[in-house]
């Protein structure tokens, strides 16, 4: 046996890091449509579905600046725009060059918790390669949800 036919296995761990580094590859490609001519500050969110497809987010800001939409509800938004379910979506990755891994704001958590379940992985990233993993239920504790209008 060759060293290249050799296989390569991966602990649990390290397939959860690959796959958080990959979703966050995709965000920084999605950073790249960013629409920021008040901040130049340019977000990217990549939002994996349950068929392992990517949805690109990236926000778009407005000269009124009240209807600028944040990376993270474009790519949901686009998601259910484009037929899939709410709630089914595995994982969404977010960058921003922040000092610390960018942390998401409160509409955007909401708007999470309405269309991802509680327990989906969060994976929020800087520029630097600073990586921290959350949950929506993490991000917004105490919350009100679909669950208190009895129509999830
Ligand atoms: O998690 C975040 C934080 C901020 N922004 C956007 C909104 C605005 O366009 C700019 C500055 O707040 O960054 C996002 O898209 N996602």
């Amino acid at each position: 046996m060759t060293n290249c036919e050799r296989e390569i296995f991966l602990s649990p761990e390290e397939m959860m890091t690959m796959e958080n580094t990959n979703l966050l590859l995709e965000a920084i490609k999605a950073r790249a449509a960013a629409y920021t001519p008040y901040s130049g500050f340019a977000v990217g969110a990549a939002l994996l579905d349950a068929d392992g497809h990517v949805h690109h987010g990236c926000n778009i800001e407005n000269a009124a600046y009240g209807p600028t939409n944040c990376a993270e509800r474009t790519a949901l938004f686009r998601a259910i725009a484009d037929g899939l379910a709410p709630r089914s979506f595995q994982a969404l990755a977010v960058i921003g060059e922040t000092d610390e891994p960018i942390t998401p704001c409160g509409v955007c958590r909401q708007v999470m918790l309405e269309l991802c379940r509680p327990d989906m992985p969060v994976i929020l990233g800087n520029m630097k390669g600073d990586v921290r993993e959350t949950t929506v239920a993490e991000l917004l504790p105490d919350a009100f949800g679909p669950s208190d209008l009895q129509k999830a």
